[in-house]
């Protein structure tokens, strides 16, 4: 069986829902911005302001690849993860990749003013046009849409529950 990919904005709870499917599906949780800021051993503030975006990129493909081979895994993927093609033809190939689809007012709600997430340190026109871009990078990629609109985690878990057939 392929890993599980949950992908989506930053907010939309793919580290959140992540964790409670892997328990429900007794499989490993792996987080891949986690990932890179254990390899790098630097935040990813840090690796964004020391290394610029480009590097953080390339960790992430790299953390990706690595990952498209395990079995019995879920995976959280940083919200930008989309944004190379590389990346989307490895989402599309290589795992059963789930799109939690949400609103971008539910997610100004959940993120609020987060200075962790250094792409959210934009103006909130700025933030709504690279919500807007990527929906559809989103939509590309995976193979399973859930939204999570109005959903509590435990509800997102059970549709995604209802709709993946281990
Ligand atoms: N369905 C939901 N309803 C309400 N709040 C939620 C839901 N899912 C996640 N949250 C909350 O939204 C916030 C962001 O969730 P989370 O960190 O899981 O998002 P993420 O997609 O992993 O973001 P990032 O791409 O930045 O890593 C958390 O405070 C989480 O508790
Ligand atoms: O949306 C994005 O581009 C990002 C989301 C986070 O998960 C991190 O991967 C990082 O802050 C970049
Ligand atoms: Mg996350």
């Amino acid at each position: 069986m392929k890993p599980i990919a949950l992908i989506g904005f930053m907010g939309s709870g793919k580290t959140t829902v992540g964790q409670a499917l892997s328990n429900e599906l007794n499989h490993t949780f792996l987080d891949t911005d986690r990932l890179i800021e254990s390899h790098t051993k630097k935040s990813i503030p840090q690796l964004f302001e020391t290394y610029g975006e480009a590097f953080f990129r390339e960790q992430e493909t790299e953390t990706l690849k690595n990952l498209s081979s395990k079995h019995l895994i879920v995976i959280a993927t940083g919200g930008g993860i989309v944004e190379r093609e590389e990346n989307r033809l490895l989402l599309q190939e290589e795992f059963l990749t789930i799109f939690l689809e949400t609103q971008f007012e539910s997610i100004v709600k959940r993120i609020g003013e987060d200075s962790s997430r250094p792409l959210w340190q934009q103006s909130l026109k700025e933030r709504q046009l690279m919500f807007d871009k990527r929906q559809e990078l989103y939509r590309q990629s995976a193979s399973l849409s859930i939204s999570t609109d109005g959903r509590s985690v435990q509800e997102v878990v059970q549709q995604i529950m209802l709709h993946i057939n281990l």
